[in-house]
């Protein structure tokens, strides 16, 4: 457990073996000094304590490292944090994001946008498939996410990722302007907005409800707020479609597991832009798109679904909730 989220009572020392519990409903608050009996929590697991209040809770302080160090827990899993690797060596993603950038598979001097790119992880892994070698776009639409890409990028050294504040939304220049190649490079590392068809590959890995992200002892998601999202996401699945050069790639993906958000927005896709192809997200790690989603069989084995083993799933990998589609496009037919 990090000393940033621990709240250790009264009367604890280092070296104690303590039960360690998530609050769901918010109402621990830091530093709290007495046994939290009356909220809802849920049991972790048990640790040793390497940490103790002074270390954690006295005048300016800004405590970093393990504070609970886990020797059982309920989950079973590993425990792995920033502190068990070198922050310039590596980086630590779920297995869905890092199959994210291979299905991408971005070559070397080709011109890359990710369009909802912070914190930046995924930009970095691209970055790295690449050798540094090209272009890679990455854009947030929050200024303050936008600088931890700057910072993620620095920490590896790479120089290949150009990042923008934007909203990808409206990323796209309403008057197309051809040009060559060697221009059309330089055009876009002047930033948004970019000219239609600037881009060989596009990653959208889009805002979304979230839901596959694990572990999740509380949810607190309104309906309004599920519902927001689909919108969202065509409208900038539009932008991506315009901004993608013929031939080029698109990857669709999403850390949540609603129809509405994935199958869904395939199908939507699907209809909408006559001039795009679902075509197989190589390679497969995880398994095909929900039976009965309206995806025909062969477009449910070309989309990738990840989440928990359930009885009778297609996928028996256990992880984060998670969905990619691979698209490619095929002309610059209007889209309706
Ligand atoms: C799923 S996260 C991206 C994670 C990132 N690809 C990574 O692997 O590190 C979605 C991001 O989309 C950004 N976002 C939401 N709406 C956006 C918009 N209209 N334009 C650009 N970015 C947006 C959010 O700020 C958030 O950082």
């Amino acid at each position: 457990m990090y000393c940033n989220d621990s709240i250790i009572i009264s009367g604890v020392h280092c070296g104690d073996i303590v039960s360690v519990f998530a609050d769901t409903v918010g109402q621990c608050k830091k530093g709290y000094q007495k046994p939290y009996v009356q909220g809802c929590k849920i049991f972790l697991g048990n640790g040793i304590v390497r940490m103790e209040r002074k270390h954690l809770y006295a005048k300016n302080l800004k405590p970093v490292g393990v504070a609970i160090e886990m020797t059982a827990t309920v989950s079973g899993c590993p425990v792995i944090g920033p502190d068990c690797l070198s922050s310039n060596l590596a980086l630590l993603q779920n297995l869905p994001s890092i199959l994210c950038g291979h299905v991408l598979n971005p070559l070397q001097n080709e011109i890359i946008l990710d369009m909802c790119a912070a914190p930046g992880n995924k930009t970095s892994h691209l970055a790295m498939l690449m050798g540094d070698q090209g272009v890679i776009i990455a854009l947030d639409k929050t200024e303050s996410k936008v600088k931890n890409i700057v910072k993620r990028c620095q920490q590896f050294s790479l120089h290949s990722v150009h990042t923008f504040v934007c909203d990808s939304t409206r990323s796209v220049k309403k008057i197309s302007q051809p040009c060559d190649s060697e221009e059309q490079q330089k055009l876009v590392l002047q930033g948004p907005p970019f000219i239609q068809e600037s881009f060989d590959r596009i990653l959208l890995d889009a805002p979304c409800s979230a839901l596959g992200q694990r572990p999740q002892l509380a949810n607190r998601i309104t309906v309004n707020q599920l519902k927001s999202y689909p919108l969202l996401q065509r409208k900038l699945f539009h932008s991506a479609v315009s901004l993608l050069k013929c031939g080029g790639t698109l990857i669709y993906s999403t850390c949540t597991v609603t129809h509405e958000e994935n199958e869904g927005l395939v199908l939507w896709a699907l209809k909408h832009f006559p001039n795009l192809d679902l075509v197989p997200a190589v390679p497969v790690l995880g398994g095909p798109g929900l039976k009965g989603s309206g995806l025909t069989e062969e477009q449910r084995q070309c989309v990738q679904k990840f989440g928990p083993p359930l009885v009778g799933s297609d996928c028996d990998i256990d992880t984060i909730g998670f969905f990619i589609a691979c698209f490619r496009k095929k002309s610059t037919v209007d889209v309706t």
